[in-house]
């Protein structure tokens, strides 16, 4: 394991940020701190990194206890999503800069600059500032700034969170490539779940100070292990009392079998390759319940606003129990509403 975090606890004032939180994260992987905003990710790279101390708990890089080691010892290298180059600095000598202050020879500082430029595709930029460079290219340069000192860990804090969604998608692709080429350990924080998917060899969810899940992509998406991991990663929709991807329920128009929920298709709507079917249930109470068919299997059954049709599960898949609901404004009109 290269990081290990054992029972860390850490307070802003009465505000608990972490809660008791031990992860492990293996060497050599990609591994994405994913959840909502405020639920503490940044709160735990920084305590990886050394930018913040934990109250309680301890930190462990590659068998070394970093716990009280300031950040300079831990030999870790940070990107942040607002990147803080040297203005005044060509990009070469932005990458260079913690081989020079670690007095390197400039022979080894030359190859080892043009290597990292190679490798994040900015060979032609190498004299350019930093202001004449694109968002997305910044991103690179920190990326190899970071990686210059050949670090154990590397942290990243939404590095792609200030570029526009394609650019953001290109550096997400390019990002795995990079990690495939030099598997330095790396632990980067995303609120975006499909980033986390797409990239991720591990994802640690994160939600109010506490670890919900740790698992690979497929881990989570198919098998979360409660309603808020399966609401965060992927699409949802209530059926009884479960929770259930919209993709695995099934929709037909034959005779109902044991177990089948009847009820009315509310809407039909077209989304790209997906229709996504909304079918009002006709139990009482009703429940809105969407399921997403392929344009196939949509055309194969024919289905128009109106007409009956039964739900049920898709064999073998998944559900987690549906969190209790919270009362309406409608309930409580009604419980105001005197029954005689
Ligand atoms: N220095 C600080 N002083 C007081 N509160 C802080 C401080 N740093 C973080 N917090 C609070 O701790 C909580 C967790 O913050 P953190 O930045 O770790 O969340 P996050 O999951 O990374 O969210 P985001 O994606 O919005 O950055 C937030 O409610 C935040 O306001």
């Amino acid at each position: 394991m290269s990081i290990e975090i054992t029972n860390v606890n850490k307070r802003f004032g009465d505000f608990v940020a972490l809660d008791d939180v031990s992860v492990s994260i293996p060497t050599g992987q990609l591994t994405a701190l994913l959840g909502p905003s405020g639920g503490g990710k940044s709160t735990l790279l920084r305590i990886i990194g050394g930018l913040e101390q934990a109250d309680t708990g301890r930190v462990v890089i590659e068998g070394v206890d970093a716990t009280n080691l300031p950040p300079q010892k831990r030999n870790v290298g940070f990107v942040f999503q607002h990147y803080a180059a040297f203005k005044h600095l060509s990009v070469r000598r932005n990458v260079a800069f913690g081989l020079e202050i670690r007095k390197r020879p400039k022979a080894e500082i030359r190859s080892r600059v043009d290597e990292l430029l190679a490798l994040v595709h900015l060979e032609q930029f190498a004299e350019r500032l930093p202001s004449q460079l694109s968002g997305g290219q910044r991103q690179r340069m920190a990326l190899a700034r970071a990686l210059a000192i050949e670090p154990t860990v590397l942290l990243l804090d939404e590095p792609f969170g200030a570029l526009d969604a394609k650019v953001r998608r290109e550096l997400r692709d390019w990002l795995r490539r990079l990690h495939d080429e030099v598997h330095v350990s790396t632990v980067f924080v995303t609120h975006d779940q499909e980033e986390a998917l797409e990239v991720a060899d591990e994802i640690v969810v994160i939600n109010e100070g506490r670890i919900e899940q740790i698992g690979s992509p497929d881990d989570l998406y198919d098998r979360p292990a409660n309603d808020f991991v399966m609401s965060f990663l992927g699409p949802v929709t209530q059926l009884g009392d479960r929770l259930v991807r919209p993709h695995d329920l099934q929709l037909h128009t034959g005779d109902p079998a044991a177990g089948d929920i009847g009820g009315q298709i509310a809407r039909i709507n077209r989304i790209g390759f997906e229709i996504r079917v909304d079918v009002a249930t006709t139990g009482q109470p009703s429940q809105d319940v969407v399921v997403t068919l392929t344009r196939n299997e949509f055309r194969a059954l024919g289905l128009d606003v109106g007409a009956a049709v039964n739900l049920r599960l898709a064999p073998e898949s998944h559900t987690t129990p549906a969190p209790p609901r919270q009362p309406t404004p409608a309930d409580t009109a009604k419980s105001l509403t005197p029954s005689h």
